[in-house]
């Protein structure tokens, strides 16, 4: 189990105020939703906490380590990060993509062995996409894709799982199996942290959300504490509507 620690972390975002220092805890078993408008920066945080982006100041700290002194390979067989936008570059079937997620546990000569393809195949079959192992990536919808690079992450088994808008392209039985299946991780001791657009969902299923605000401005802590209407409004510029119902709540756009 690992946790993902921020120290006075500032994202670097061009020509953009320094903001609000980021000093958050995320601990094994939370389900973390980051919310923003377009811009404010919620890529560049899941790319500086994966050690891909420098920060501006501040640092992130995987298991008290500062993750810009940890190799690549170690810092892969904690934490894994699925991407907002891809691109195959080389022909790859469905499984032999999803296998790159052992990657970081083989030493450089060795290759999959039996178990590396037991992980796969229960990724894929979790992910729903078991039936298009053969097939060649570049031949799937873009929910299907979408679903390959998450059973890709799941094979890789990081203990820290960072997604970049995890429920894009898919339909609605498919983002509630994934939401479903990132809670189960969680519960099973995994941290998840991710990027969202839906109000929603982050009610539903995140324990703890960051707001992420254009101008650089931030706050973060439990869920039920931080979708407050107004705050949410300000985030968007935008007005809601929130409702309850069964204990849940609900949030859509004024008209
Ligand atoms: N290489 C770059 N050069 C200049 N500006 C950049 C660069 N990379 C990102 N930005 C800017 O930084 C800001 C934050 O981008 P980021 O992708 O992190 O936003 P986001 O919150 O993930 O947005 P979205 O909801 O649209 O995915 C944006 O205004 C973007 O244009």
């Amino acid at each position: 189990m690992s946790t993902l620690r921020t120290r006075d972390l500032i994202i670097n975002i061009p020509e953009r105020r320094d903001g609000f220092a980021l000093n958050m805890t995320v601990e094994p078993g939370q389900v973390w939703g980051v919310l923003g408008p377009n811009g404010a920066g919620k890529t560049t945080l899941l790319h500086t906490l994966a050690g891909l982006l420098p920060a501006r100041n501040g640092w992130v700290e995987l298991n008290n380590a500062p993750v810009k002194e940890l190799k690549r390979r170690a810092i892969a067989r904690q934490l894994g990060l699925v991407f907002q936008e891809r691109q195959d570059t080389f022909p790859a079937t469905v499984m032999e993509t999803a296998l790159i997620g052992r990657h970081p546990w083989l030493s450089p000569w060795e290759s999959e062995q039996g178990e590396d393809q037991a992980l796969a195949e229960q990724a894929l079959r979790a992910l729903d996409v078991e039936g298009l192992s053969s097939r060649l990536l570049n031949t799937l919808s873009g929910g299907e894709r979408q679903r390959v690079a998450i059973a890709t992450l799941m094979t890789q088994n990081p203990d820290i799982w960072l997604l970049d808008e995890p429920t894009n392209h898919l339909d609605l039985h498919h983002q509630v199996r994934v939401m479903n299946l990132l809670r189960n991780q969680a519960q099973s001791g995994k941290t998840v942290f991710m990027c969202l657009h839906d109000l929603n969902m982050a009610a539903r299923w995140c324990s703890h959300v960051l707001l992420l605000y254009t101008n650089g401005d931030a706050c973060w802590g439990a869920t039920e504490s931080m979708l407050v209407p107004e705050a949410l409004e300000r985030l968007y510029n935008q007005r809601l509507i929130s409702l309850k119902k069964d204990g849940l709540s609900v949030f859509v756009p004024a008209p």
